[in-house]
């Protein structure tokens, strides 16, 4: 398949030439077209990416097998207390996403987070197991056979999907070679899967002030891929009408949806804009009460942590390019959500 843009302004970029090919110039033309597509709303889809269907189904599946647990076997793998909670389940409702402003309005009232919208999904998060940072909260083997082992295989293809990804942007952006660190910024184990699932919720129920999937937000990543099953709830910002969001549509039932974070906003000072998205909950299907399930598979590409204070600048086509590395242990460790 070749690139494509969408009526709706989001481009599609068929990357197949750029993984495979040998020749300089097309890999060029492809990595250009990257950078542009990203440029102008901060996502686009991917397609052509060696990620085959059949693995993100098994994945999805999986997925599916460990929602499906009681909720005291999730329980059994909880993300851990503390600031570092990123790995292992976090049951429905206990995260929740806030924004700028309603932190600010927070500030001095404790009693205001109890009114906050709840983010109705339940989700599991897995890294590598050699990230030193976080760790994981494997399921029992005997509970889930060979999902471990078939986890941590499918976050291999990701990382290297990152990696080639990450070139990708470098050639397009025109970062000197000798500009290594980007690349060895995102060389280690730091990317991330979260396994989620948005329940199907009985539409009288809904209190649509009150309840969401996800509101929206930015990730605090470099990037970020979006694998996701055939129903329909992203939604993407567009940036040249904000508040205004795009449906990012499932007909393309191998595309995945990339978004850039607030790590890559900050390394292309601008350039590259952080995509803001949410994730809506659909009406019923026609005839039905009861809203459709879903089930996606966020890959988080985070840098790596370092304790020495870092500044790069580079200039690209009239930007300056500006990477701070300040002692990202911090950072990294930010919740992106409060967890009760
Ligand atoms: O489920 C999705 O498609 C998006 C999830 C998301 O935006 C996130 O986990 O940050
Ligand atoms: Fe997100």
């Amino acid at each position: 398949m070749g690139s494509i843009s969408d009526h709706n302004g989001l481009q599609t970029v068929d990357i197949s030439a750029y993984l495979h090919s040998n020749d300089p110039v097309s890999r060029k033309a492809k990595a250009d077209e990257l950078v542009k597509a990203i440029h102008g709303h901060g996502a686009c889809g991917i397609v052509g990416h060696n990620i085959h269907i059949e693995t993100w189904r098994e994945a999805l599946e999986r997925s599916k097998e460990f929602f499906d647990l009681p909720l005291e076997e999730k329980r059994k793998v909880d993300h851990p207390q503390g600031t570092v909670p990123h790995r292992g389940y976090t049951g429905m409702g206990r995260e929740s996403i806030y924004s700028k402003d309603e932190l600010e309005a927070m500030a001095g009232n404790p009693g205001a987070r109890a009114d906050k919208a709840l983010d109705w999904n339940e989700h599991y998060d897995i890294g590598s197991d050699q990230e030193p940072v976080h760790h994981n909260r494997w399921v029992d083997e005997k509970t889930m056979p060979g999902f471990r082992e078939f986890m941590k295989d499918f976050l291999q293809k990701l990382e290297q999907l990152h990696r080639a990804v990450l070139d990708a942007l470098l050639l397009g952006l025109e970062v000197e070679p000798s500009e290594d660190y980007f690349r060895s910024l995102h060389a280690g184990p730091q990317g991330g899967i979260r396994l989620l699932h948005y329940p199907s919720l009985l539409e009288s129920t809904i209190d649509r002030q009150a309840t969401t999937w996800w509101p929206p937000h930015t990730d605090f990543t470099t990037f970020t891929f979006l694998i996701r099953d055939q129903n329909q709830g992203l939604e993407i910002e567009d940036r040249s009408q904000p508040r205004t969001f795009i449906p990012a549509t499932t007909e393309i039932r191998d595309r995945i949806w990339f978004t850039m974070g607030d790590f890559g906003e900050v390394w292309s000072n601008g350039y590259l804009p952080a995509s803001k998205h949410r994730v809506m909950i659909p009406s019923p299907p026609p005839g039905l009460s009861t809203t459709t399930e879903r089930f996606s598979i966020p890959y988080f590409v985070n840098p790596r942590s370092d304790d020495s204070a870092l500044l790069i600048t580079f200039l690209y086509d009239g930007f300056l390019f500006l990477c701070v590395d300040v002692n990202e242990r911090e950072n990294q460790n930010r919740p992106r959500g409060v967890s009760v």
